[in-house]
């Protein structure tokens, strides 16, 4: 039976550049932000999304995620509504996934919200990813060309890193990348060793 590990962190934290490192090692990994990117231009979801909040976030069919972010991440009640929509599709769409690797040991779901969505639910372990939050949003502003403002709001709704903390069953401190992959391989070796005495 394929064991998932889930591999969380708030926004900036590393998760990505780690779940490349896992990915290194061979083992599949399932990027929720890029899978739901990809499931928010289905006909289905564009429908629903539009049904919430209306046409004026879609110019010439194509959703404009910008105007989308400035929506949800200034009023909670209407980033549920959002969740809502797209989570459960995310959620379809990675049980699909899953079963091209019946035959694997390991998969990682990286996901920023694994926690505040449920997914952690499905997981047998739980990796969180930390950084200091000075050096999370300076990270973000030069990846995605934006401000430390619109940084904070995205940070403000996602949990802190003492509550994940308390849910995980590691923690990868990602100051520089040497400790990273050397973390990465540390928790591959518990896992093997989990994996010869399951
Ligand atoms: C609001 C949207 C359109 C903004 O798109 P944008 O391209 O600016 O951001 P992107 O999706 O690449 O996310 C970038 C980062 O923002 C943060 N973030 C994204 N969604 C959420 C959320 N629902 N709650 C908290 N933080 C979030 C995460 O740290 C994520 O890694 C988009 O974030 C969205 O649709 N979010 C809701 C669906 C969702 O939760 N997706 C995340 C994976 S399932
Ligand atoms: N240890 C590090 N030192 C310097 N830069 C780093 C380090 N780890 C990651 N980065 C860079 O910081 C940015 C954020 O990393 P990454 O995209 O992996 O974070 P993330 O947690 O997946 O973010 P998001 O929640 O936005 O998806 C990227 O540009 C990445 O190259």
């Amino acid at each position: 039976m394929t064991k998932i590990i889930g591999l969380t962190g708030g926004i900036g934290s590393g998760k990505t550049t780690i779940a490349n490192y896992f990915q290194s090692f061979g083992i599949p990994v399932y990027i929720a932000d890029d899978e739901a990117r990809k499931i928010m231009r289905s006909s289905e979801i564009i429908a629903a999304i539009k049904n919430t909040f209306g046409e004026a976030i879609f110019e010439s069919g194509i959703l404009n995620r910008e105007k989308l972010a400035k929506i949800v991440f200034n009023e909670p009640e209407k980033l549920e509504l959002l969740n809502n929509i797209v989570h459960p599709a995310v959620k379809k769409h990675f049980e699909h996934w899953l079963l091209q690797y019946k035959k694997i040991h390991y998969v990682i779901y990286e996901a920023a919200i694994l926690f505040e969505s449920g997914g952690y639910k499905n997981c047998d372990f739980i990796i969180t990813v930390t950084a200091p939050v000075d050096k999370r949003i300076q990270r973000v502003i030069e990846r995605d060309k934006t401000t430390r403002e619109l940084v904070l709001k995205r940070i403000n709704a996602q949990w802190t890193d003492e509550k994940r903390i308390s849910k995980s069953d590691f923690v990868i401190e990602n100051i520089s990348l040497e400790n990273a992959k050397l973390e990465v391989y540390r928790i591959l070796k518990i896992l093997k060793i989990k994996q010869k005495h399951s």
